[in-house]
Formats: C-alpha cells, sequence, structure tokens
C-alpha cells in the first residue's frame, strides 16, 4: 500500500487508514480521524500512544506507509515539545518568532508586515519584555511559550501543537488555551497533543489513541467517556 495527501480549504484536516510508525516500530495502525477547520481539537492518550505519531503525519514529516492525509492548503505550523529543541541555539527570542515569517525561505528579509506580525505575537504569548533575550537563557516554559509565538507568526490554516502546556504554570497555560481559541476562531484548524484531560475537555473535538489505535473520536463528552479512558488507557 502507498499513502497519499492532498489539500483541502475549508474542511480542515483528515487521516483515513493512515499506518505510519519508525524503523522497528509501528506506532500508528490504520487511523482514521478527522480534525475539523475552525476548531481545537485535542489528541488524547497515554505515552507512547502514538499522539506525537499523529502530529507528525499530519505535519508531513512522518511518512505514512499506507492511508490518506487531507490538510488545508499551505505549509502546516508545528510547534514540537520545547525540550526537543536544542536550547543552546545561539539566537534571540525575537530572531526565533521572526523566523516563523521565513515560508520557506530562509533569513528573508521581513517587510514592515512581517514585523509587526512577529510583534503582535510576541505580545499575544506575553513574551515582548523577553525580545531580545537569548533563547538558551529563558526557562522551559518562556522557551515553550516563544515556541507558539513562533508557529502564531507562521498565520498556517493548520496548526499543530505537541503538549504545548506541559512545562507551564497557570497563567501561562491559561494565556496559551486563549490564543489557541482565538486562532480557532479565526478559522484555523487547531490540534494539540494532550495528557491533560482538564485541557482536552475545553476542546471543542477530541481524538482518543490507546497504543497506536483509535479508541473513541467526537466531541469531548462523548469521546473522553470513562470506559473511553479506561479502554486507553490500559
Ligand atoms: N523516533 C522514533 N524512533 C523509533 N520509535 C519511535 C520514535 N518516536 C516514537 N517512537 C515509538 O512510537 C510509538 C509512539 O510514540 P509517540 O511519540 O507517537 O507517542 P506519544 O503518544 O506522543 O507519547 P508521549 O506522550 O510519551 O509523548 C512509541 O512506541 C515510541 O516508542
Amino acid at each position: 500500500m502507498t499513502s497519499t495527501t492532498t489539500t483541502t480549504t475549508r474542511t480542515g484536516a483528515t487521516l483515513s487508514r493512515i499506518s505510519a510508525g519508525y524503523a522497528r516500530q509501528i506506532a500508528l495502525h490504520e487511523v482514521s480521524a478527522g480534525f475539523p477547520a475552525g476548531a481545537v481539537t485535542a489528541v488524547v492518550g497515554a505515552n507512547g500512544s502514538g499522539k506525537s505519531t499523529a502530529l507528525g503525519v499530519l505535519a508531513g514529516i512522518v511518512r505514512p506507509v499506507a492511508g490518506e492525509v487531507e490538510r488545508p492548503a499551505g505549509r502546516p505550523a508545528l510547534v514540537v515539545q520545547h525540550d526537543t529543541v536544542p536550547a543552546l541555539l545561539p539566537i534571540t527570542v525575537r530572531e526565533t518568532v521572526r523566523m516563523g515569517r521565513w515560508a520557506g525561505r530562509p533569513w528573508r528579509r521581513l517587510s514592515r508586515q512581517d514585523r509587526a506580525v512577529v510583534d503582535q505575537c510576541l505580545a499575544r504569548l506575553g513574551v515582548e519584555s523577553l525580545a531580545g533575550r537569548r533563547l538558551s537563557a529563558l526557562s522551559g516554559g518562556q522557551r515553550q511559550r516563544v515556541l507558539v509565538a513562533q508557529a502564531l507568526a507562521q498565520e498556517a490554516g493548520l496548526l499543530l501543537l505537541d503538549e504545548p502546556t506541559a512545562a507551564l504554570d497557570v497563567p501561562a497555560r491559561e494565556t496559551i488555551s486563549a490564543t489557541l481559541r482565538e486562532v480557532a476562531d479565526s478559522g484555523v484548524t487547531v490540534v494539540h497533543a494532550t495528557h491533560d484531560l482538564a485541557e482536552a475537555r475545553r476542546a471543542d473535538h477530541c481524538v482518543v489513541l490507546g497504543r497506536g489505535r483509535i479508541v473513541a473520536e467526537g466531541p469531548p463528552a462523548e469521546a473522553l467517556s470513562r470506559e473511553n479512558l479506561f479502554d486507553a488507557w490500559h
């Protein structure tokens, strides 16, 4: 079997019978799930259940061995877990967020409009006062907010975030949740992976994974039922 990818404009993203993994490990087994546009979807599951792999497939950085991916047109924005980003990169917070405007052309000169978007994204995540600091001089939670600001600066139709609130204190977590909501309200397909059930219950839509398979999909009140969570975690 082979995999294919197509683009959509308004329907969000879908995975259809996706199988994907790594050299010695199949991480997703025939996974089918929808990620609506203009909504926040939480991908929920235990450690190793395949959440990051599913985000990687949606982002186009993990190639499925079978199945079909549909995603909104344009380059998706992906926020990886902050501890996977080399902390010693010798760049400032502002430079990090500017990279979100490169649009595939590294070090291109940014327009006035690009620079305005960068300033807005720094302010939105409450990191404007850190703009001149080295990324390496930030705490894990501050760095995470900067990475979210970088992804917002891309103004992508598909925003993917791998546990964006895991290292954050309560105010920072609320800032990110509120930002994701606003971004979704503007029509973007927002998908985040989380272990945090309270966070998942605030989403519009949930995809529950267990051992690389779909356990449930739907509104949080249905998808996060006690039975489904038991299945996902056992
Ligand atoms: N780079 C890799 N090379 C080999 N196997 C991998 C790699 N990344 C993940 N895996 C394996 O694929 C499976 C799914 O991992 P994945 O990272 O997608 O899960 P996850 O639900 O995001 O986990 P966590 O909550 O711990 O982040 C696991 O069994 C994991 O060991």
